[in-house]
This record gives C-alpha cells, structure tokens and sequence, in this order.
C-alpha cells in the first residue's frame, strides 16, 4: 500500500510486540514506518515481513557507512527485503555510495536511497570537535550535493536546512527531516529541530517523527495533532 502522506513514524522500540502493537493502531494510508537499529538488532528482518504483511512501507534506517562492497551488499539485502527506503552515510563517500546505487541498478531493485547528512543530534560544536569547521548548514548543502551527483535520490537533514537543499538540489531531491518537534513535545537529544508545519513549508518532503507520538500519553491523540496541523488523513 503506498500513500501520500509526508508522515514517516519512528518504531524506535525494544521489541517485536512493542513495535507491532504500535503499527496496529496505524493506519499504513496514512503513514509510513521507519525501522531502526534497535528494533532491527532485536528483531530482524521479521519485523519487516510483520509491517509489510500489514500493508506499510517501510524505510530501514540503518545508515550504513564501511567499504564500498559492504555497503552495496548491505544494501542489496535490504532492497530484497523489498522495504520502500534504505539509508546509508554520505560521509562514505562518493564511490561507496556510487557502489550501492549500482548495484541496485544491477539487480533491478528499485528501493529509494538516501544519504544521511549531518544527524539532526548535532551542532557546530560538536562538528568542531571532529575537525569540521564548516556550519552544519554548510556541511549539510556539501554533502547533499556529493549524494545527488553520486545518484542519491535524496538526503537525511533537519528541515533546518531542507529550504538551502530545495535550491541547491532541487525540488524533486528528497529531503527526508528528522528532529521534528510539535509545540507539545520535548527537544531530548535533538538539537536542529523544527516544528511539523514549518518543516513541510521549510521544502521537508517527508517527516521523521519518533518519540512525540511513541512517548506521548496518548500516541494517537499526539498523531492527530500533528495531523490536523498539517491538514492530512488520521
Ligand atoms: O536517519 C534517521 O532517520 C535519523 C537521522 C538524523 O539525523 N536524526 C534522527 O533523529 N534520525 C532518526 O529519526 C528518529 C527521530 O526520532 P525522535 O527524535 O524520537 O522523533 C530516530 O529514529 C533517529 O534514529
């Protein structure tokens, strides 16, 4: 089932049957779901068969990063998994991420796939200690142009940045923002974060939203909200 909405909610759980009771009061016309590295180190690659079987698309949010070979098979193996979209790191570089569009090309899958930028965790302090002097926006908009010149369908960014990204790469690069934070909700370890309505009009093409629909008191009643913000299908 595919749908139309921005909405991709973060199933960051510790278990199968925490993930699943979630995506049972999901509607997948509604809204995608994002598998991480939690619920995927505990579960496998049964918890895609469990949310494709319910009718969603689903993105594996791995992020992968190591040798070229590695990340193009890591990749392969999640595209045969048949999940809607795939991440690796654009910090790899230009030939791994050439590797893994390649050998999707090769083998006729055709899994979206994106490249996370600079996590949404961090700021330019935190870029400083590991010797990027650049802004995150900068060093956002330098990747972002790596990734699409090396067949990148689009990129993970904040929406902070998703305006700069929307004229450097174009309105058809996705721009995949986590870090999105309702006015109800707590910042946590986010640190570039914009509210859901801003970032659509920021140029976000989807919407990465985890704990404050996951850890709300009500997880639907918080959906809602940020639904009826947006002004899309509950
Ligand atoms: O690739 C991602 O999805 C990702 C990239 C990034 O820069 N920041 C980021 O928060 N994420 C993921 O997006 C989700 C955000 O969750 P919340 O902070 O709970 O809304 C988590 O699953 C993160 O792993």
């Amino acid at each position: 089932m595919t749908t139309e909405s921005p909405l991709i909610i973060a199933l960051d759980y510790p278990s199968l049957d925490a993930a699943l009771c979630m995506a049972d009061q999901l509607d997948p016309r509604h809204c995608r779901v994002k598998v991480g590295k939690e619920l995927f180190t505990r579960s496998g690659p049964s918890v895609i068969e469990a949310l494709h079987g319910r009718g969603f698309e689903v993105f594996l949010d791995l992020k992968f990063h190591d040798i070229p070979n590695t990340v193009a098979s890591a990749v392969q193996a999640a595209a045969e998994q048949g999940v809607w979209m795939v991440n690796l790191h654009a910090g790899g570089g230009r030939r791994m991420m050439e590797a893994a569009r390649e050998r999707l090309a090769q083998h006729d899958l055709h899994t979206h796939l994106i490249a996370v930028t600079v996590l949404t965790s961090l700021h330019a302090e935190d870029l400083r200690e590991v010797g990027i002097t650049a802004s995150p926006a900068e060093h956002v908009e330098r990747l972002a142009l790596l990734a699409q010149q090396s067949g990148m369908q689009g990129v993970v960014c904040s929406a902070q940045e998703a305006g700069r990204l929307k004229n450097v790469c174009g309105e058809d690069f996705l721009k995949v923002t986590p870090g999105i934070r309702p006015s109800f909700s707590a910042t946590d370890d986010q640190q570039r974060i914009m509210m859901p309505k801003q970032a659509m009009a920021a140029g976000s093409t989807h919407l990465v939203i985890g704990r404050p629909v996951t850890q709300a008191k009500d997880p639907m009643e918080a959906l809602a909200a940020i639904q009826a913000e947006l002004s899309v299908s509950s």
